[in-house]
């Protein structure tokens, strides 16, 4: 082939690959995508007279098909990227002298917003750069951060992007795990499509501006931002750096954050602070000179799926488990996603040996998000077949909920027995440290293991039986055991897995009062579901649960094993003059303890808002009297305080009173 002739192939494939990608099904993963953009770019650089016409470089998303299209005041452009930070000095170089700032770049779906003598005139996405969809009532309806009204006369425009939240995303995908949403960029899109918002009311967006036009133009990045907060909007976050190395800190400190927000990212973007100095770079064909993004490594990749096996779960679900080929995605390398439920896999029409889309984004178990490009199968593909009988016992299995979830009830099932004698062991539960998976798994298989009371029998002379253990790891498993009898009720309930109950139930009942384990096996389903969150089929599950595991209750109890309410288990005492004394309060944002600049994780500080009085809880109602703010707030936790009418204080007030009450 020559040069020609590859690069309108290169050409072409652009354009496919962006009209799949902007109607939200895209054929292969972005760096893949990149790579090819990269050939055609640098093959166009060294021939510029083969230059395809019309070049899809020079052009910005797609040319997509627009119910209502609008014309942009001015284009909506791509942004030039970079990868390494040779790149990122290279653009300090361009402009001497002149300040940058840094902003998160979010990955969601561009809009600018037009207001006319202050009132939302229209809402239209980038579209082809040029031209955009009017997409004004679906924004209206699902987008949380654009004010209907803002204080300002004559003609306003703010340009900004609208994510979907992660937990929106999780939320949705669990409520509807036969028609999943694949990634929130793509769902954000989406929802913007739809004809009728009511069909999509669960798929709320969050806009964050960082663009503003108007008569009366911001003259830095600062002020900026300033204009946009006083107009109502959230505004990107966005820091002055004077130099590179300014520049890649603050690249690398939102990088690190990227796993605690929620939503996405997929770099930052930099941009020069000076308006006048931004203008007057002017643009390329489809990215300003002014700004460079910063792209980070992709949390989603393509890979072979190599098989699917069926994996038994403590409670005897049956999941599949997809095995991969080893790809690095998110930072670490994934041999292993699930599939969830076999609807999920109906639905994604998903076969052994596609090349499917990988998705990890923050502490997600990485999971198979999707097929890519169909065309490219080869016919050696193999269809899932869910099992007919349990894979470890043989038993039969049973079908449950509308997702068709795969269970294998029968209670001594030896796959389920060592996944629940692991269970127990863990930390969330009896916490044996010593005793880890593969020990359970050996004396399991060696029937020496089959209930949770089975481990507190163990000897030190009956490990030693085994290969391949020394008297030093006996004497220690053994220690570690009895140090772990003082189990209590709220870790007994979790530790003994049962179907539909939660470690929040688990924590509901030892506050409304439960005694002991006893006496949750004889309170009757009326006690039961009296206790806050706890439904009639969490009450028949605890019901059936417990009274099949009397047995085993008495079992533990003989071997000193304590099921009893804890301290621990209960909410800490609180003087009455405590200084957060019955107040509800809302954690939000990344927390560090002023004294040592130290990240403490967000429970623990609820811990220590708890012992100074308060009630916790984790979303913003108009029960809330305070909202408590760390580092990098969300937008819409401010939002929704502002609504109900919500106290916001910053971490440091609250750091103070703990402090002095010596609490902390
Ligand atoms: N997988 C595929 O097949 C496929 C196909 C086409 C494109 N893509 C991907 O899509 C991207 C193409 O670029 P693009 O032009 O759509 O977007 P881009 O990556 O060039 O970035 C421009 C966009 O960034 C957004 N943005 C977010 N935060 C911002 C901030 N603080 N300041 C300014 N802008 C901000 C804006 O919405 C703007 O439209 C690439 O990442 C490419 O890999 C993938
Ligand atoms: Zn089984």
């Amino acid at each position: 082939m020559d040069t020609r002739e590859r690069i309108q192939e290169l050409a072409d494939r652009v354009v496919a690959l962006r009209d799949a990608y902007y109607q939200g099904s895209p054929l292969v993963a972005d760096a893949e995508y990149d790579a090819v953009e990269d050939e055609l770019r640098a093959l166009i650089a060294a021939h510029p007279e083969l230059a395809p016409d019309p070049n899809p470089l020079d052009q910005v998303g797609a040319p997509s098909v627009l119910h209502a299209p609008i014309r942009h005041s001015r284009p909506m452009l791509s942004l030039e990227k970079a990868t390494k930070p040779e790149q990122v000095a290279a653009f300090f170089d361009r402009f001497p002298g002149q300040p940058v700032v840094v902003m998160p770049k979010l990955d969601g779906l561009s809009l600018a917003l037009v207001y006319e003598q202050g009132r939302l005139v229209r809402a239209i996405t980038r579209g082809d750069g040029t031209t955009g969809d009017d997409v004004t009532v679906l924004v209206r309806a699902l987008t949380d951060g654009i004010p209907d009204r803002v204080g300002a006369t004559g003609r306003v425009e703010v340009r900004g992007e609208a994510v979907m939240l992660r937990s929106t995303f999780t939320a949705y995908n669990v409520a509807h795990p036969d028609k999943p949403l694949i990634n929130p960029r793509g769902a954000a899109a989406g929802t913007l499509r739809a004809k009728d918002p009511a069909t999509v009311a669960e798929r709320r967006l969050v806009f964050f501006a960082f663009d503003l036009d108007t008569e009366i133009a911001a003259e830095t990045a600062a002020d900026l931002a300033d204009a946009l907060r006083s107009l109502g909007f959230t505004a990107a976050e966005m820091r002055h750096c004077a130099d590179p190395d300014a520049a890649l800190a603050a690249i690398t400190e939102i990088e690190q954050r990227r796993n605690d927000l929620d939503y996405d990212l997929d770099g930052a973007v930099l941009r020069l602070s000076d308006r006048d100095a931004y203008a007057a770079a002017g643009t390329r064909s489809s990215s300003p000179r002014g700004a460079l993004a910063y792209k980070f490594a992709a949390e989603e990749k393509t890979t072979v799926l190599a098989d699917v096996v069926w994996d038994v779960g403590k409670t005897g679900k049956i999941a599949p488990v997809a095995h991969l080929e080893p790809v690095f995605v998110g930072g670490t390398t994934v041999t292993r996603a699930t599939l969830a439920n076999q609807e999920v896999i109906r639905a994604r029409g998903i076969r052994i040996g596609d090349t499917v889309l990988v998705r990890r984004a923050g502490d997600v178990i990485p999971f198979v998000a999707g097929v890519l490009d169909e065309s490219k199968r080869t016919g050696a593909e193999r269809e899932i077949v869910p099992p007919s009988a349990c894979p470890s016992c043989g038993q039969p299995l049973t079908e449950q909920g509308n997702s068709r979830e795969l269970f294998c009830t029968n209670v001594s099932c030896p796959a389920q027995t060592v996944r629940r004698l692991i269970h127990w062991a863990s930390r969330a539960a009896a916490d044996i440290e010593a005793v880890g998976p593969v020990w359970i798994e050996r004396l399991a298989e060696a029937g020496i293991l089959e209930n949770p009371s089975d481990i507190y029998t163990l000897t030190k002379e009956r490990l030693l039986e085994f290969d391949r253990i020394g008297e030093v790891s006996a004497t220690r498993m053994v220690e570690s055991i009895d140090a772990a009898r003082g189990v209590g009720l709220r870790r007994a309930l979790i530790g003994l897995a049962i179907p539909m109950a939660s470690e929040g139930t688990a924590t509901r009942l030892c506050r409304a009062g439960f005694g002991s384990l006893e006496e949750v096996a004889d309170a009757g389903e009326e006690r039961l579901v009296a206790v806050e969150d706890i439904g009639p089929k969490v009450a028949a599950s605890l019901i059936e649960h417990l009274t099949r595991l009397r047995p085993e209750m008495e079992r533990l109890r003989a071997r000193g094993v304590s099921l009893d309410v804890r301290e621990e288990d209960l909410p800490p005492v609180v003087a009455a003059d405590a200084p957060l004394a019955g107040k509800t309060v809302v954690v939000t944002g990344s927390i560090n303890d002023p004294r040592s600049g130290e990240k403490i994780p967000r429970p623990t500080f609820q811990r220590l808002c708890e012992k100074a009085g308060a009630t916790t809880a984790s979303s913003v109602s108009a029960s809330t009297d305070l909202l408590i703010t760390g580092a990098d707030v969300g937008a819409s936790k401010l939002t929704k305080a502002e609504k109900h009418g919500v106290e916001v204080v910053d971490q440091s007030v609250i750091w103070q009173q703990l402090i002095a009450a010596g609490l902390a």
